[in-house]
């Protein structure tokens, strides 16, 4: 008779359990305005809920792959950064195999490839200490990387003088680490639920990123009411509260009637939830999915 034997996972296997996790939760996570979650597409008409989860899967292989490649490498150095590069493109063609030709996950890859990379050279750090590794991955230039001047980002990013995808990881995920991660700690501690403390930090990020995707959708007014709305439901509360909802509400109507959907935030938050769970900084969450 053949015995099964249980393996443990190793520690790049883990970090992309940890990785594809955040995807899911963060999809998971509703209402979130303007973006794909529970209740359905929000401003998309190639997006839902199944396809995000299967693009999340599909880059687990991608994600190991990076970790276990700055495991063997141990150090931030070029190699690694080109390294990475070419796995995050390979999970790109993956992800895009997966939905068909729908950009689900483009900014995630980049986010939490270049984090996984780095949880894996800084083993036992906090999240300040990871994603200043992580910005030290991203500040090298990858000489085989095609510069595309066409996506939506260096569109805009052009177009306004903001900072995008590229900058954030740059500057050691600000967004993720001044905002996401403290008013997710911030809102745990008052007892709001684990699914108010993560749309607590998802606002959080929106009210100051500059999303290139909601740029590109619906111009500095769509930025600005993204910006202004989520900090309106901060005010008010948060998630959590009655008049915090309401101006939820408002927000995602706003959303949807300007097209835009925020799609960094979104990765970002996903990012924050990794960090999170790699590096605690307060008791784990309890009745979180
Ligand atoms: C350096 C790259 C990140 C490329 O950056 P660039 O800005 O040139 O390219 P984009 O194609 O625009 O992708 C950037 C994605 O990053 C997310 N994002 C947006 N703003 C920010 C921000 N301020 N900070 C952090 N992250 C941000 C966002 O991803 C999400 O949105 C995606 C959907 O966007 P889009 O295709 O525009 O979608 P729609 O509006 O739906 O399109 P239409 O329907 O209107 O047509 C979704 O994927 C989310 O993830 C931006 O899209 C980097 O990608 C790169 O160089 N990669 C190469 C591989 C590599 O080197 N990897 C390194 C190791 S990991
Ligand atoms: N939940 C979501 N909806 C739309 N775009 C996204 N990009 C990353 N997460 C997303």
């Amino acid at each position: 008779m053949s015995a099964l034997i249980a393996t443990r996972p190793s520690p790049a296997e883990r970090l992309a359990d940890l990785a594809v996790q955040a995807l899911i939760d963060e999809a998971d996570l509703s209402p979130k305005p303007g973006l794909v979650d529970r209740r359905g597409s929000g401003a998309h008409s190639d997006l839902h809920l199944g396809l995000m989860h299967a693009s999340a899967q599909s880059l687990w292989p991608a994600f190991a792959a990076m970790a276990e490649a700055a495991r063997i490498e141990g150090r931030v150095s070029q190699a690694l950064r080109e390294t990475l590069g070419q796995l995050g493109r390979d999970g790109e063609a993956q992800m895009l195999h997966v939905t068909n030709g729908v950009n689900t996950h483009r900014g995630a890859i980049w986010a939490l490839g270049l984090l996984s990379a780095a949880a894996m050279l800084e083993t036992g750090a906090s999240a300040g200490e990871i994603a200043t590794s992580a910005a030290a991955l991203a500040r090298l230039d990858d000489p085989a990387a095609p510069y595309d001047p066409d996506s939506h980002g260096a569109r805009v990013c052009r177009r306004y003088g903001v900072p995008g995808a590229r900058e954030q990881a740059q500057h050691g995920f600000p967004a993720v680490i001044e905002h996401g991660l403290p008013q997710l700690l911030a809102s745990r501690r008052t007892g709001t639920g684990e699914q108010n403390a993560r749309l607590d930090a998802l606002l959080a990020i929106m009210s100051q990123l500059t999303d290139t995707c909601v740029l590109h959708r619906a111009g500095l007014e769509g930025l600005e009411r993204m910006q202004q709305g989520a900090r309106a439901v901060l005010a008010a509360g948060g998630a959590a509260s009655l008049a915090g909802r309401r101006q939820l509400r408002l927000l995602d109507r706003d959303m949807l009637a300007l097209n835009a959907s925020p799609g960094g935030a979104a990765d970002l938050l996903a990012a924050t939830l990794f960090l999170d769970r790699l590096a605690p900084a307060a008791p784990a969450p309890t009745g979180s999915n």
